[in-house]
């Protein structure tokens, strides 16, 4: 099996909401593959963000995947608003889902991509059930609610652990890193198992987002073909 080439995911929490067409078509032009949008209820994390009126001119200003990480308690109330707002990945929190697997089938029976994501303090184990049903899995490298946090260096092993049960389990889902992810940790996130990488303050707190996006990039190896580096994998 040959791993993905690797993908860089800007999550517009930390772009400049007043000029937000600007900011990702700035990223799109940079080489951005796919965009990242954080929505948070102020419930399941402290703070409050985007709903799915936002996803729906987001999904007008850009052709990138919007990959939607649902940071909320009840996320299949709002699941059928995201999917027709334009949502190409939805994400949820395994400890906000008591019946994860109905929510996985709610998500991909509109037609979306369904991922799982695990708070730094979640273990691995609570996804092995659901591994077969899923087109991504997300790893939390920070506490969930905030852009701008360091990089939980216990993340790595978790990356390891996951990618393992992935590629145990023959998946073709994607491993997904986010939270503190920069372009000076990038090639040990990729070399952990990351296929895609989220980076918000990175980018968006930089001067030249094409610049970092190039680096990250880099960073993680991918070859100018488009295939990965030294983290190619063939299996
Ligand atoms: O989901 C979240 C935070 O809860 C993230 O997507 C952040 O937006 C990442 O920001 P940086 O850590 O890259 O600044
Ligand atoms: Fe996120």
């Amino acid at each position: 099996m040959t791993r993905s080439t690797l993908k860089i995911a800007p999550s517009i929490l930390s772009a400049d909401f007043a000029r937000l067409a600007d900011e990702i078509a700035r990223v799109e032009q940079g080489g951005a593959d796919w965009l990242h949008v954080d929505v948070m209820d102020g419930h399941f994390v402290p703070n409050l963000t985007v709903g799915p009126p936002i996803v729906e001119s987001i999904r007008k200003v850009t052709r990138l995947p919007l990959d939607v990480h649902l940071m909320v308690t009840n996320p299949d109330d709002c699941i059928g608003a995201f999917a027709e707002a334009g949502a190409d990945y939805l994400t949820v929190h395994v400890e906000a889902c008591p019946h994860l697997h109905r929510t996985v089938q709610f998500i991909k029976e509109r037609g979306v991509k369904a991922g799982v994501t695990l708070n730094p303090a979640t273990s691995v184990v609570t996804l092995e059930e659901i591994l077969p049903d899923v087109d991504l899995v997300l790893v939390m490298s920070v506490n969930p609610g905030f852009g701008g946090q360091q990089f939980i260096p216990g993340s790595l092993d978790k990356i390891k652990k996951i990618r393992a049960m992935l590629d145990q389990a023959r998946s073709q889902a994607l491993l997904e890193v986010d939270g503190g992810v920069k372009v000076d940790n990038a090639a040990q996130v990729v070399e952990a198992g990351a296929d895609v990488l989220v980076a918000g303050s990175a980018i968006f707190c930089s001067a030249d987002y094409a610049g970092t996006i190039k680096a990250m990039r880099e960073a993680g190896h991918a070859m100018p073909d488009g295939s990965r580096g030294r983290s190619s994998v063939s299996r």
